[in-house]
């Protein structure tokens, strides 16, 4: 695991959208893990900006999306898949048909979620996934007490979720919906590079958990420890609980140019 720690906001999604950027220069058709929520829009604003710069093309790239709410009708602002074309698939040239997410209308969920994983593994599965993570330690949907080799499936938001949430539907809880569909932890783990992205205190004892605790259901995202290769991506203040920050901060430091993420 890469962690690096940076000043601000530009930084942040200069260097993250350097990780992604290394895949897709290596190959146009490389396969996008997007998520949704504020953490990673920097990393988009910058693709986005390198994209107007054609400096990179996504055209050639498939995405998948983590997680999608159940029941919201199709079109719903807050739906994941619009909330997606809206924060960046408007904004480069990734083909809206070749982004998928998970079918939260679906009649048989069931059947629903081994599609999707099944679509995912058809596209050679996702070569660099994108991650925020929830002040609770949550990744995509899975909320604390999620299994750590889930697969995709349905679960029950909490309610703290749900409050945390209210906001972008008018402040009404009671609009949020109660279930969604996520990829699960197991599903993320087969992605082949994972980039987590976290900003502010609010998010600092989330990332302590996942970088320095134990490996635990109860922070869900702690389970990217097992994974080969991930790389996050902090400012200060999120970075502000871990135990070997100067190390982390020193190792990027002198971290050879020709190394890449
Ligand atoms: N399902 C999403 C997650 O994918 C996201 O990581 C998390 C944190 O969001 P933010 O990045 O806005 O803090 O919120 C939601 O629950």
């Amino acid at each position: 695991m890469e962690v690096v720690i940076l000043e601000d906001e530009e930084q942040v999604g200069r260097v993250g959208a350097d990780a992604v950027a290394q895949h897709v220069l290596a190959d146009p058709s490389s396969v996008l893990g997007l998520a949704t929520g504020s953490s990673p829009l920097p990393v988009y604003q910058e693709l986005a900006a390198r994209v107007r710069r054609a400096e990179l093309s996504l055209a050639g790239c498939r995405a998948f999306l983590l997680d999608e709410y159940v029941g919201l009708p199709p079109g719903h602002p807050e739906s994941y898949r619009e909330v997606i074309m809206r924060d960046f698939v408007d904004h480069v040239d990734l083909i809206p048909a070749q982004v998928q997410g998970p079918d939260g209308l679906a009649e048989d969920v069931r059947e629903a979620c081994s599609a999707y994983e099944q679509a995912i593994a058809d596209a050679g599965g996702v070569d660099v996934q994108l991650l925020g993570v929830g002040s609770d330690g949550h990744v995509a949907f899975n909320e604390p007490g999620s299994s750590l080799g889930s697969r995709t499936r349905i679960k029950t938001l909490t309610g703290q979720t749900r409050r945390d949430n209210a906001r972008f539907f008018g402040g009404d809880v009671a609009a949020v919906p109660q279930h969604c569909i996520t990829q699960g932890i197991g599903t993320i783990l087969d992605a082949r590079h994972l980039v987590l992205v976290a900003m502010g205190v609010a998010k600092a004892e989330a990332v302590h958990s996942l970088v320095e605790g134990a490996v635990s259901a109860l922070w869900p995202a702690s389970a990217l420890q097992l994974h080969a290769h991930v790389t996050v991506i902090l400012d200060g203040a999120a970075a502000s609980r871990l135990q070997l920050k100067d190390y982390y901060r020193e190792a990027y430091a002198v971290k050879p140019a020709w190394q890449g993420f």
